[in-house]
């Protein structure tokens, strides 16, 4: 079951300001990744539920960021469906991302009193999901909707807590938007544990981009 309350895993992402994703299938692979982010210091990171053997995978990834990263906490994203998130947490997941709003994940997720984030992208479906309990709502795909939008939900609704995800990079520019428009963290995949970082085992390289891009985090809300 999960390590860390909703309310523990919650301020780490307001405090990290960014949620490192990916999915691999290589467990070993896997346990590289995390420990670039963890030595970049990330003590936050969700895998994705993408491809073949998501569970294993997890599952191990899990066990190793237990053992030896202390203080990293795990989620999983692209949970689609309510008995995915219900496996993901027997397995440990500490948050369940999610990239559509489901009701009957929500139910799973708050009878574990687990966070889940889900994917939403219209006010409408953002004060659903807080009807149900979400703290921090993934706006999907964040890059399509962009920091514009993030501004016009602050106004009616200043204590929503947005994570854009999808498209976002970790480039002052495109952050600078984001955390202007009032973000309280950002899903970033591709754009930071890329195919290239993969390919080339660029480990060292991805827990330089990690640290770089906290503290910029940290400037760019001060
Ligand atoms: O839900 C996760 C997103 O699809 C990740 O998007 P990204 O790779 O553009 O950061």
């Amino acid at each position: 079951m999960a390590q860390y309350s909703r309310i523990e895993v919650a301020s780490v992402m307001k405090e990290q300001g960014m949620v490192p994703l990916f999915f691999h299938s290589d467990v070993e692979l896997g346990k590289k990744l995390l420990k670039a982010c963890y030595d970049g210091g990330g003590r936050l990171l969700e895998f994705t539920s993408r491809g073949d053997f998501a569970f294993e995978v997890f599952g191990e990834l899990n066990k190793y960021a237990t053992k030896e990263l202390p203080g990293m906490i795990m989620g999983v994203g692209s949970v689609t469906d309510a008995a995915a998130a219900s496996l993901y947490m027997q397995l440990g997941a500490n948050f369940i991302v999610t990239p559509v709003l489901r009701e009957d994940i929500a139910v799973v997720c708050n009878r574990r009193k687990v966070l889940w984030s889900p994917g939403c992208g219209s006010l409408t479906e953002i004060a659903r999901a807080e009807e149900l309990g979400c703290e921090i709502v993934k706006l999907f795909p964040g890059g399509t909707y962009g920091p514009g939008f993030v501004k016009g939900i602050k106004g009616p609704q200043p204590w929503t807590s947005i994570m854009p995800t999808g498209g976002v990079s970790p480039t002052e520019d495109n952050l600078k938007g984001w955390f202007d428009a009032g973000v309280t963290c950002v899903g970033m995949g591709s754009n930071l544990i890329s195919k290239e970082v993969i390919a080339n085992k660029d480990y060292a390289g991805l827990e330089k981009t990690v640290r770089e891009t906290l503290d910029l985090i940290k400037r760019l809300r001060k």
